[in-house]
């Protein structure tokens, strides 16, 4: 194993595991910390975590636990997947989790790059972009758990660290990768370690890459990964090839715990076309939705069936503002953990799960191991594949509102 990635969430770890297989990576998720040595083969190893939104020191012991294992298996060079929005609260856990293993790698130029450019986000002079608005104006102000109101990130990120945050500006990233890493030097002589670089084009990514080449850390959104695997295929030590993808015609699910703008189109669009249900906190809490009746009404449906929790922001505040923000999350979270076990149990092969916890959720619940990469979706979002099962975890945040029915046919092998 090559390079060692640990990703804050499981749809990001997916995200990331799409940009390195189709930069031509032989990738394996991991879904938690393996226990077992890896098989041989993998040239990049993502290891998913759910470690977003938890405690930072929890977040920070998980991700050293990755970090060992992957560094056990060899890995030279190590990548920390975030959210391509940044998400995270004044407390972390993104700088947290950057610092600590900047200290264990002793990595003293540590790249900070959200940029994703096929999914509209941007960074220039170090305020993050979506679709060409600030962030704090891009509705991720309104995200339940990590609402983002300020976009610039290296403000943000000093809230969240006591590392000193640095910036390499996008006049240095157009001269290309010499002036980027003169751009590290300048800043790491400077005295400052975690550097915010900007970026607006996948072309700027690629000079990044280039210039982090031999760095031992690198963090950022899956965009920041495009121009690795270069660097080693530039070294010999790439065999190509990659997953021989294979779909399945078994039943299939959807279950959306995103509110995220992009999922509540994509739900909007869904039950317009496909029978729904709409699952509410209210009703979770109240006992009178349960697993077992969702999974059955699920598996009863003809068509491509749609459990969704996802609602506007003011549902969600409401909910929150009712039971907390934690609780209010795990009741859906867990409801639908319980689903995905009992239609999993049932038959059902096929999963679509929209939201980064959800996807979490659904993962950890159905115990899989390692999760193989197959063709993509939509940007960002890849079919993956574990023994029989076939699925895909869809940030809340990616995909046309088609990405249901499209996710649910690539799933099926089309
Ligand atoms: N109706 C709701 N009210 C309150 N919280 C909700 C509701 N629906 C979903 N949630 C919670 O909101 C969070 C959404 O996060 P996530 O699944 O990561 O989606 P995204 O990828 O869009 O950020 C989850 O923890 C989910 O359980
Ligand atoms: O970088 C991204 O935007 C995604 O890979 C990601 O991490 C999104 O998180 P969720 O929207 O919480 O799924």
């Amino acid at each position: 194993m090559l390079l060692g990635c640990i990703g804050d969430d499981f749809t990001g770890s997916s995200d990331l595991a799409n940009t390195l297989a189709k930069q031509g990576m032989r990738v394996t998720q991991y879904s938690g910390v393996p226990t077992a040595p890896a098989e041989a083969g993998v040239e990049a190893g993502v290891v998913a975590l759910k470690s977003r939104t938890i405690a930072p020191q929890e977040a920070i012991a998980q991700s050293l636990k990755a970090l060992e294992w992957l560094q056990a298996q060899g890995c030279r060079q190590f990548l920390f997947k975030y959210c391509s929005t940044f998400d995270s609260t004044p407390e972390g856990n993104i700088g947290p989790v950057a610092a600590a293993l900047a200290e264990r790698l002793d990595a003293w130029k540590v790249i900070v790059c959200p940029v994703f450019p096929a999914t509209g986000r941007t960074l220039f002079e170090g305020h993050l972009f979506v679709n060409g608005k600030l962030l704090s104006e891009s509705g991720m102000q309104d995200h339940p758990l990590t609402p983002m109101t300020d976009p610039d990130i290296r403000r943000w990120l000093a809230r969240q660290t006591e590392m000193p945050v640095g910036h390499v500006s996008m006049a240095a990233v157009r001269r290309g990768a010499e002036a980027i890493s003169a751009a590290f030097e300048a800043e790491h002589s400077a005295g400052r370690r975690l550097l915010v670089t900007d970026a607006i084009a996948d072309a700027d990514l690629m000079e990044i890459g280039a210039a982090a080449a031999g760095l031992p850390l690198i963090t950022g959104g899956s965009g920041i990964a495009m121009g690795l695997p270069e660097n080693f295929r530039r070294e010999g030590l790439l065999a190509g090839g990659g997953y021989d993808w294979q779909g399945s015609d078994g039943p299939c699910v959807v279950l959306s715990g995103s509110c995220s703008i992009a999922t509540r189109g994509q739900v909007a669009y869904h039950k317009a076309r496909h029978p729904a249900l709409q699952i509410t906190v209210d009703d979770v809490i109240a006992g009178t939705t349960t697993a077992e009746g969702v999974a059955d009404w699920l598996l009863a449906q003809e068509g491509l069936p749609l459990a969704y929790a996802t609602a506007e922001p003011a549902v969600v505040r409401a909910a929150q503002e009712t039971y907390g923000r934690a609780r209010a999350a795990s009741a859906i979270e867990d409801l639908f953990a319980e689903v995905t076990r009992l239609v999993v149990a049932r038959g059902a092969t096929r999963i679509i799960a929209a939201g980064g916890e959800t996807s979490g959720a659904v993962v950890e619940a159905l115990d899989l191991d390692a999760l193989a990469i197959g063709p993509e979706i939509a940007p960002g979002a890849p079919a993956l594949a574990a023994g029989p099962l076939r699925l895909t975890l869809k940030s809340g945040n990616f995909g046309d509102e088609t990405f249901f029915e499209t996710a649910a046919k690539i799933l099926g092998g089309a």
